[in-house]
């Protein structure tokens, strides 16, 4: 697994040749890159979001190597179901029904709280972010020609791409189809074959969806994987540099949306697949459908910064599992701070070490060595060169890393242990009701530079700036 040459070009990892090789871009000097976004009927947990920082590194690396990178991410604000076999109910009319909004207000709501996470993350914006239900057209068109071709059947509740014309669907996963094909009962009005997939879903005949759309075989919606590979053609061609995803992506959604683009284009759309693997908690994949996840926002209201949790991304390879832990969040944020107050005692300086920089080079362009890359970060930290360039080089190695040192400001104002004790004194006087008491304690607090507000079960002290 660990990829040992020197490699100051860029080196990756692709899923399709399982091997890592040298990245070379299709047209010189430019780079596209499709990232699978999130399905918008809940808030992103921290797994989610782990995706997403291991492809904002690789963006951030193509950038280092002088890619210009065009940066696609979708919003699958339809046809997501509940499983990967094609039954069950879609995402969205799920989340819609357990909040009591619409599905249209649940996808607007949160897209707009993904994007915060994104950007509290210091992930950079993609160039073009696009929604599934904004590319019907696209999608149609795109089953038309499969149809054109063949490859297609009709069912009870929809059409499905018929993945026997295709000796070498599932490669991607090295997929034994035989063994999945054994046993398999076929019944009239039902796939053919466990890998067939759904293109479009018909509405059911006796109620309307929220999200349904007229099609040429009849009123629905389109299936998960061919909005990828609508859109990613859309922006990108059908024929780009990276598609990246989670590793659950490789053995379905992946492995069909090459499937249908080969049957389409006569291509397998990106020249590198990528997959980041999961965050687990226990043995388990963190998952919004396993009820038990984390949000951003959860390590927040626990005072940790969510750059604590990129730093924690970081010490791990993207091509192995993280196993979360309170510990090794908390040992991340302390080297944050740690790294962040270096950063901030030494002079600005513009002339990096170059052999510092070029080791850095060498770790993170071998397959995004992260952690080796943090590893000399620490060493050029501790390091005896002069300390305007240590800074010089650390601001260069924080474009790929992206923990955003430049923007850190030190808290103008800790909260003295005296000042908590009397916060404290203060909530115990409310508790007894006397009410006297707590404004007087109040009154000390303010003098001492604090400002003292009632959450719902706690206290929160802030900085009285006025
Ligand atoms: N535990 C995890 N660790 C890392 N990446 C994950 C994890 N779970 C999902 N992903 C990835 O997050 C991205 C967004 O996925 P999406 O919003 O569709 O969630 P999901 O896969 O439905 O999540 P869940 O399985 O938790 O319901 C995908 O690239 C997916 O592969
Ligand atoms: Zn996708």
């Amino acid at each position: 697994m660990v990829f040992k040459k020197n490699c100051m070009e860029l080196h990756l990892y692709d899923s399709w040749e399982r091997r890592v090789r040298r990245f070379e871009s299709i047209v010189p000097g430019r780079a596209g890159l499709y990232c699978c976004g999130p399905t918008v009927y809940d808030y992103a947990h921290i797994g989610n979001l782990r995706t997403y920082v291991f492809e904002d590194l690789l963006r951030r690396t193509l950038s280092f190597n002088h890619y210009q990178v065009q940066h696609v991410v979708n919003i699958t604000d339809v046809g997501h179901l509940v499983s990967d076999a094609d039954d069950g109910e879609d995402k969205m009319e799920k989340g819609s029904r357990r909040s009591g909004k619409s599905a249209w207000e649940i996808a607007a709501f949160y897209s707009a709280a993904f994007m915060a996470d994104f950007r509290a993350l210091n992930l950079l914006e993609p160039e073009t972010w696009c929604r599934a239900t904004e590319y019907l057209p696209q999608q149609i068109a795109f089953i038309r020609t499969l149809e054109e071709k063949g490859y297609v059947y009709r069912t009870e509740d929809g059409i499905y791409f018929d993945t026997s014309r295709q000796s070498d669907y599932g490669y991607l996963a090295r997929l034994d189809r035989d063994a999945l094909q054994a046993g398999v009962r076929v019944a009239v009005g039902e796939k053919r074959s466990p890998t067939d997939f759904a293109l479009w879903k018909f509405s059911p005949a006796d109620s309307r969806r929220q999200m349904e759309w007229d099609s040429p075989w009849g009123r629905g919606f389109p299936g998960w994987h061919i909005e990828c590979s609508a859109m990613s053609a859309a922006h990108l061609g059908s024929w780009f540099d990276i598609h990246c995803g989670g590793e659950d992506h490789i053995a379905v959604h992946h492995s069909n949306e090459i499937a249908q683009t080969q049957a389409c284009h006569g291509t397998r759309l990106a020249n590198f697949w990528m997959h980041g693997y999961f965050l687990q908690t226990g043995s388990e994949k963190m998952s919004k459908s396993g009820g038990d996840f984390l949000r951003l926002q959860s390590l927040v209201e626990r005072d940790i910064d969510p750059l604590a949790y990129r730093y924690l991304c970081l010490t791990a390879h993207y091509r192995s599992q993280l196993e979360f832990s309170w510990d090794g969040l908390q040992a991340a944020a302390t080297a944050l701070q740690r790294l962040r107050e270096a950063y901030h005692r030494w002079p600005d300086g513009t002339q990096p070490d170059q052999v510092f920089l070029d080791r850095f080079r060498d770790a993170i362009n071998s397959d995004l060595n992260s952690s080796r890359a943090l590893t000399i970060v620490w060493e050029l930290v501790r390091s005896e060169a002069d300390v305007v360039m240590r800074k010089a080089t650390l601001r260069v190695m924080d474009q790929v890393l992206g923990l955003d040192l430049d923007n850190w400001r030190p808290a103008s104002h800790e909260i003295p242990a005296a000042v908590k004790a009397l916060a404290g004194q203060r909530q115990a006087a409310r508790e007894a009701q006397q009410w006297q008491e707590a404004d007087r304690l109040r009154r000390e607090i303010k003098a001492q530079g604090f400002l003292v507000e009632d959450g719902v079960s706690d206290w929160v002290l802030k900085p009285d700036n006025n």
